[in-house]
Order: C-alpha cells, then structure tokens, then sequence
C-alpha cells in the first residue's frame, strides 16, 4: 500500500494504477476509521480493480473550530485498517497542500445543501464539495464511494459530480450499525457509558416513525411524537423530518412519485448523532 503526502507523488501513483489495472476507486474519508469505512473500500474494490483512501480533516468544512480541534486522529490505526482492507494507496496530504497559499476557489450546490445539515453547519457543504472536487480532479478517479450514513452529503456530491460533468460514479453504501441499530461514526467514541446506552433510541425511533408513516400515518403528528421521545430521554433533536430522497426538500404528507428518507440529528451530550433510513 502506498502512501502519498504531496501532489506530484499521487499524480505518478494513480497514474500508474489506472495504467496497470484499468479502473480506480477513490474513498474520501476524514481518518478516524471504523468498519464503516471499511465496508465503503470493500464496496469500492467491487466496482475497481484498484481503491484509493484519502485521509484529510478538512478545514474547510468546519464550522465550529472546537470540532475540528477535537475531531479524533489515528493515523497508525487508519493506515492498518486500510491495509487489512486491501487498499492500494492513501492519499494523505497536510492542509497546506490541499489549499495552498492564494486558494481562491470554492464550490456552492445550491439545491440539496439547503436545509437540515446546512442550516446546522453554515458553509459546511460549500467545504465537502470543495474537497471532493478536488479530490476528484487529483486521483482521475472513476469510482467514488460514500456511505449513505450522510445522506445530504452524499445527495449534493452527487449534484455536483453531475453539474461539473466530472466522469465519476458516486457509489452509495448503505450505513453500518452497531447491533443495537447506532450508526457507526467517529464521533461515538465521545458518547459517555449512559449515552451510549441511550444512543441507539435515535434510530429505534425513526425506524417506527417510518413504520407509522409507511402505514398511513399523518407525518407532522408522528415526526412531533417522535421528536418528544427523544427529547424526554435526553436527547436535543435539531431535526427529525421527511425528505424527498434526492432533493432533501421536506414533505408533509408522502409523495408518490419517488423514494423518500427520514433524515435527523439530534445532540446527545456534547455528540451529535446523524442518521437516516428509508420511507
Ligand atoms: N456507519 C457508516 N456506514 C457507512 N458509511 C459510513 C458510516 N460512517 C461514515 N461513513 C462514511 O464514511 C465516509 C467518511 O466519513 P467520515 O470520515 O466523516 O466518518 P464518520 O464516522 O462519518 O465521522 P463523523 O460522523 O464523526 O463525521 C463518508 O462517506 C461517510 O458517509
Ligand atoms: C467526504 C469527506 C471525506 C469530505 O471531507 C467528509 O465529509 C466525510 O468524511 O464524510
Ligand atoms: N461525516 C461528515 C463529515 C463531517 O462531519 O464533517
């Protein structure tokens, strides 16, 4: 496995894979990895004869300078995860490299980063699509694989790869949980014993309210019941709402002509949790 800390060596790299073995995957991930990383190179590896990691903390799409000062770091574990999952390169760049002095140029997706995450990160999404541009245009990568765990993301990633004509596939890989049904993410190691124990009511919740929706329920009456279970077990919901799969714009009544998605947040402790699951 190669690792790569500065542009001109990742050019010859990925170069030479796309050479040598036709098609390349790319995995953007933050570092911090867990098995639901890995599932994401494993899924990658089916679509490509090669898979490429990226780990960056990226600064830009932080909005709050407390998260990206405590958002955890494991590079040694990352790059045995990575290894064990068959990666062929890790593409690992410092800030500097990414934006050099005089970047000037950033992405905006109008349309799906509306609403929900966005509201609740202010230019959050103006900095993924900005990196995963970049990460695109870097690595010529023909593959590109994100987790369905962030579903906005993965909404206005795909908008983007569309919009720029960039000849990529943005491959979707359905979340991981933990048995209990909590989502996989870095952040739920900072989960106390006590919310861990609670954590998993997030997504009990939502798998009922999309029950009670899917069955005919009125969806304002079932989101707000739902929203006050949480909140009466501790947790501070930012949202908990019906979205149209792709566009993420919020339904009050199911539509019929296309796929839908429960999307939440919701603050436990000092952790926020993200999840969403189908309608
Ligand atoms: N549980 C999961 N199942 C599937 N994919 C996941 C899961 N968690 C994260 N991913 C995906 O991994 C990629 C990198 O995500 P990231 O590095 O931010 O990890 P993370 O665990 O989501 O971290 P955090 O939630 O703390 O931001 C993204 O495409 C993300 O959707
Ligand atoms: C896609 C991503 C790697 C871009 O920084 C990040 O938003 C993430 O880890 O989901
Ligand atoms: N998983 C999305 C990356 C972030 O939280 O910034």
């Amino acid at each position: 496995m190669q690792i790569c800390r500065d542009l001109p060596s990742l050019r010859a790299a990925t170069a030479a894979l796309r050479a040598a073995s036709r098609r390349l995957a790319l995995v953007p991930t933050m570092g911090a990895l867990h098995e639901g990383h890995v599932a994401l190179v494993h899924a990658a590896r089916g679509e490509a004869d090669a898979v490429a990691a990226s780990i960056f903390v990226n600064p830009l799409q932080f909005n709050a300078s407390d998260d990206l000062a405590r958002y955890p770091r494991d590079e040694e574990g990352d790059l045995a995860k990575l290894r064990a999952a068959g990666c062929d390169l890790v593409w690992m760049p410092p800030v500097e490299a990414m934006y050099p002095p005089g970047s000037a140029t950033v992405i905006e997706v109008a349309g799906p980063s509306a609403g929900w995450e966005g509201d609740a990160r202010p230019g959050h999404f103006r900095g993924v699509a900005t990196v995963c541009c970049k990460l695109f245009l870097q690595t010529g990568a023909e593959v590109a694989a994100f987790g369905e765990k962030d579903w906005q993301q993965l909404q206005v990633v795909t908008r983007m790869a569309a919009d720029l004509d960039i000849p990529i596939h943005i491959l979707p890989v359905p979340t991981v949980r933990e048995a209990d049904g909590l989502a996989l993410s870095s952040r739920n190691r900072f989960l106390t014993p006590e919310e861990r124990a609670t954590a998993p009511l997030l997504h009990r919740v939502m798998t009922e309210a999309a029950a009670a929706i899917a069955g005919g329920a009125a969806v304002p009456g079932t989101l707000a019941a739902g929203g006050a279970r949480l909140v009466a077990a501790g947790f501070a919901p930012d949202y908990l709402a019906l979205v149209e799969a792709e566009t993420l714009r919020a339904l009050d009544a199911p539509r019929a002509d296309g796929p839908m998605r429960l999307v939440a947040a919701a603050r436990l402790g000092t952790v926020r949790l993200l999840d969403n699951i189908p309608v």
